[in-house]
Parts: C-alpha cells; sequence; structure tokens
C-alpha cells in the first residue's frame, strides 16, 4: 500500500462491529480496519499500534496453527496519513447505522489493519469480472428481540439436515449474524437492528446466476425456494468441505457437551434415537467448522468455575502488578503463549500458573465463539490457472469457493467479570422464568382441580 497517495474518494464504508470499522478499496480486494472507541475512552499511539500488532500476532501464531493457514488472514499494521484518515472519517460518517455511533472512529493514530477483502476473495489483489458471492455467518447468537431458531448447535452438528435448518432459520431472521454480498455490496442482512427485514425473493433475484433452479422455473414462490433451497446445500457442502491443505489442526479435545439445544425441534427426536453423543458428531475433522469447534471447547470449565481462577490472578496482580506483562496477559502472543494453551490438564495444584492457564484457554475458546465465517463462491472458469480454490457443483455450474474466518481477535482479559455477570443474569433470569412458569402450573392445576370438584359436586 502506498500510504503517500491515499485518497479517501478509492475507499467507501464497508461494515463495522461493536469494536472496529471496515472500509473497502473501490478497485483493490483490500479492506482497512480501523479500531473504534468510546468518546471518553481515546487511547495513545502506541496503544493502538500494540493492541493492533497485538490483533496480528494473535492470528499468526494462535489462530493459524489451530484453525489452519488458509481460512485465517491475518493481514498487518499500516500508518496512514492522518489527513486521509480524517477525510474518510467524515465521508463515511453518514454511511454508518445509528446504532453503532456510540463509539467513534479512531482518527488519531493513523494506524490501522490492512487485510485482504474476503468478500471478494478471488485472486486476492486484483477485482476480476466474475461475479462472485459471499456469505457471512456470525457463530454466536445475539440478543434481538425477535427470537430465532437459528443455533449454532444445529449449524456445528455435522447433520446435513440440522444444518440446512439452521441455515433457513437463519435466512429467515439474519438479525446480526447473517450477511450476503454480491460483488462486494451487502446485498442481504443488515448492519443495524432497525433496518427493514431482508427480502427472500429479492435475494433469489441476486442469486439467480450463481444457482439456477434445477426444477427449470425462472420466477414465483417455487423459483425463490428452489434457489434459497440451492444456497443452503451448497454453503452446507463448502461448510462440510476440508479445503485447507496447511497443518493438522494442533488440538486434539474430543468432542463432548451438549450437542443439541433443548429448545430445539431435533431435541427429542436425537436423544430418543441416542444421537447426542461426539461419536455422532458427523463434522468431518478438517473442515473449518471441526477445527472452530475445538478452539472453542478449550474452556474446559464453565464461567462459574473459571471466574474463582481468574479471582486468584487478580489477587497476585494486586500484589505483583509489575508480573502482568511477564504473565503475557495483554500479550506478546507469541510461540510461549500459544505453547502454553496446548495444555490441557485439569488439575489444579493450586498455583497462579494453572489459573493463567485457564484463564488464557477461556479467552481463546469465547474469541472462537463469536467469530464469522465468510464464504465466497464464483462460477469457475476451466483453465484458468489462477484459480487455485476449490470447487463445489451447483444447479447451475461449477463454482470455486474459499472459506475463511474474521474476527479473531483475542477476548480482553478484563472481559471474564463482564462474562460472569452477563451468565449470573441469565442464571436469574432463567430461574425466574421457570419459578414463574412452575407457579403458573401449578396454579392451572389448583383451578382444574376446583372446576373438577365443582363438576362433581354438580353431579
Ligand atoms: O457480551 P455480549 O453478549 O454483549 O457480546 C458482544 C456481542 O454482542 P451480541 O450479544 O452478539 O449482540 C457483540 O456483537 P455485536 O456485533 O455488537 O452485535 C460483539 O461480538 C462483542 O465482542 P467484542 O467485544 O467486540 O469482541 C461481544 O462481547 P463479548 O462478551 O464477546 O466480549
Ligand atoms: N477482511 C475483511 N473483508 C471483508 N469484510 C470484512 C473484513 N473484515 C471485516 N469485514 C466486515 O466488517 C464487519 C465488521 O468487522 P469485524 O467483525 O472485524 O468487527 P468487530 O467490531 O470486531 O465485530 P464484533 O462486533 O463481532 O466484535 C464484518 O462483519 C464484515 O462484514
Amino acid at each position: 500500500m502506498e500510504e503517500g497517495k491515499m485518497d479517501e474518494n478509492e475507499w467507501g464504508y464497508h461494515g463495522e462491529g461493536n469494536k472496529s470499522l471496515v472500509v473497502a478499496h473501490a478497485q483493490r480486494c483490500v479492506v482497512l480496519r480501523f479500531l473504534k472507541f468510546p468518546p471518553n475512552k481515546k487511547k495513545t499511539s502506541e496503544e493502538i499500534l500494540q493492541h493492533l500488532q497485538n490483533i496480528v500476532d494473535f492470528g499468526k501464531n494462535v489462530m493459524k496453527d489451530f484453525l489452519g493457514e488458509n481460512y485465517v488472514h491475518c493481514g498487518e499494521v499500516v500508518q496512514l496519513p492522518l489527513e486521509f484518515v480524517k477525510q474518510l472519517c467524515l465521508k463515511i460518517q453518514c454511511e454508518r447505522p445509528e446504532s453503532r455511533c456510540d463509539k467513534d472512529l479512531d482518527t488519531l493514530s493513523g494506524y490501522a489493519m490492512c487485510l485482504p477483502n474476503l468478500t471478494r476473495l478471488q485472486t486476492y489483489h486484483f477485482v476480476e469480472h466474475r461475479p462472485i458471492l459471499c456469505v457471512e455467518i456470525k457463530v454466536a447468537t445475539g440478543k434481538w428481540k425477535k427470537i430465532s431458531k437459528y443455533c449454532p448447535l444445529d449449524l456445528y452438528s455435522g447433520n446435513k439436515q440440522r444444518m440446512h435448518f439452521a441455515l433457513k432459520s437463519l435466512l429467515q431472521e439474519a438479525q446480526n449474524n447473517l450477511r450476503i454480498f454480491k460483488n462486494g455490496e451487502l446485498i442481504y442482512g443488515c448492519g443495524d437492528a432497525r433496518s427493514p427485514a431482508a427480502d427472500l425473493k429479492e435475494l433469489a433475484h441476486h442469486l439467480k446466476p450463481f444457482f439456477f433452479p434445477s426444477n427449470g422455473l425462472a420466477s414465483g414462490p417455487h423459483c425463490t425456494r428452489a434457489v434459497i433451497r440451492e444456497l443452503v446445500r451448497v454453503i452446507t457442502r463448502v461448510l462440510l468441505s476440508s479445503s485447507d491443505k496447511g497443518r493438522a489442526g494442533a488440538l486434539r479435545l474430543g468432542l463432548q457437551g451438549p450437542r443439541v439445544c433443548e429448545a430445539s425441534p431435533f431435541s427429542r427426536s436425537l436423544h430418543h434415537q441416542g444421537k447426542n453423543t461426539p461419536e455422532h458428531s458427523g463434522l468431518p475433522k478438517g473442515c473449518l467448522l471441526y477445527k472452530t469447534l475445538q478452539v472453542q471447547m478449550l474452556d474446559q470449565m464453565d464461567i462459574e468455575g473459571l471466574y474463582p481462577l481468574y479471582n486468584r490472578v487478580e489477587r497476585y496482580l494486586e500484589e505483583f502488578p509489575e508480573e502482568r506483562k511477564t504473565l503475557q496477559i495483554d500479550g506478546p502472543y507469541d510461540e510461549v503463549f500459544y505453547q502454553k494453551l496446548l495444555d490441557l490438564s485439569t488439575e489444579d495444584d493450586g498455583t497462579v500458573a494453572f489459573a493463567l492457564r485457564k484463564v488464557q484457554q477461556y479467552r481463546v475458546a469465547m474469541t472462537a465463539k463469536d467469530c464469522s465465517i465468510m464464504i465466497t463462491l464464483s462460477p469457475y472458469l476451466q483453465g484458468t490457472s489462477s484459480d487455485q480454490r476449490p470447487v463445489i457443483p451447483s444447479s447451475r455450474s461449477r463454482l470455486a469457493f474459499s472459506v475463511s474466518v474474521l474476527d479473531l481477535d483475542l477476548k480482553p482479559y478484563e472481559s471474564i467479570p463482564h462474562q460472569y455477570k452477563l451468565d449470573s443474569k441469565i442464571v436469574n433470569y432463567y430461574s425466574k422464568t421457570v419459578h414463574a412458569k412452575d407457579d403458573t402450573v401449578r396454579s392451572t392445576r389448583f383451578k382444574e382441580h376446583e372446576d373438577c370438584t365443582l363438576v362433581l359436586h354438580k353431579v
């Protein structure tokens, strides 16, 4: 990137999350990712540079090893002319969703991350003329007002039927968990809770060049359904494919835990069939979902088990604050940090080292639970030597695809008390609702009993 010649008119607003804002270059397949902060919480340039460098290092030294070389794009830290950043910030402000404007783009440090534009990932550097579709799935569930049937456990089940259900539910209620881009432009899903619900008919229209319905219908509700079904089928196949040629995942965790949500429509049948066990997880070992799930399972204890360990580290830091650096609480996220994560022993010897290891593993697991997956698809052109991507058949033609993971910034150490509070809130809410439900059931029973007595009395 030639920083001296930066022109804000060549960049456009692309999207943002809770802590960063992304702008995309109009011609080249690159984006700039800036940090955002609440207005009263400005950081120094050195702090921002360190923060960004930590993000890059964490991707390079930890996530690439866990998830695979091809899936993770770490990018690099770049220094930009301050005037360019200022002008860019002014230019894009009107496009930002209101709900995200509680934080300001950092315009003071001049530092940002430069990454490949994953919505147009083809040959990376230049925009090609082939149409390109990109589906972004955020792994975690959000806290929106409308209840969604989407459950990440279905997506991660490896069971095609459940994966189809998860993806269809996402398409029906995208919230902030699903976005679809065509040629780098957002065509489905929204950046703002207040945006109107996206239209499946319109989406199907956009998708036709990729998935012409095999039933031959070119319009109407049947066509829409067929195109959407084909999208869901292709995405499921891509998610189950092993497109990474890098070294095998470093983690050897067995896939355990509740693999179906109690509220899921699959819950009963799977329990009934005795299929709610790790052996029945149908995820192929090389696929990204399998690897992500393994990292998500690095937290071998829940927040209630972890919190006392966090407090042990806190007490130690209160006594020896200068040790924060040696303990690598805020980085550097280097090989030493990575190696410690691989120790999965669960026997607590009462040391700070044990407590810290569990805290760090928990942070990494949390990060993997909140990442996004980007899938790009474009018509495969036979004989295109530049296209090294794997190929998948679709109803229309063959599609070249790539899969990447996004937003792999390590969750801060400070997020642990936040998680603890959040968990307590959920537990409280849950017990209250369960009690309220029990009370309702009891009072209904009582009423039924009264009714019953009355009826008997009458007779
Ligand atoms: O804490 P929560 O539950 O509000 O989760 C935050 C997410 O909110 P959500 O519940 O999905 O609407 C929030 O998602 P949004 O994009 O803001 O919807 C972020 O993912 C945030 O992570 P980070 O602090 O930016 O690393 C998430 O924060 P962490 O708790 O993961 O640090
Ligand atoms: N390399 C990239 N290529 C294309 N689009 C990107 C890229 N990085 C981020 N984006 C887009 O910008 C959005 C915001 O980026 P990102 O998820 O990194 O923000 P965040 O603030 O870290 O999110 P969160 O709220 O989940 O913590 C993403 O959802 C995605 O649509």
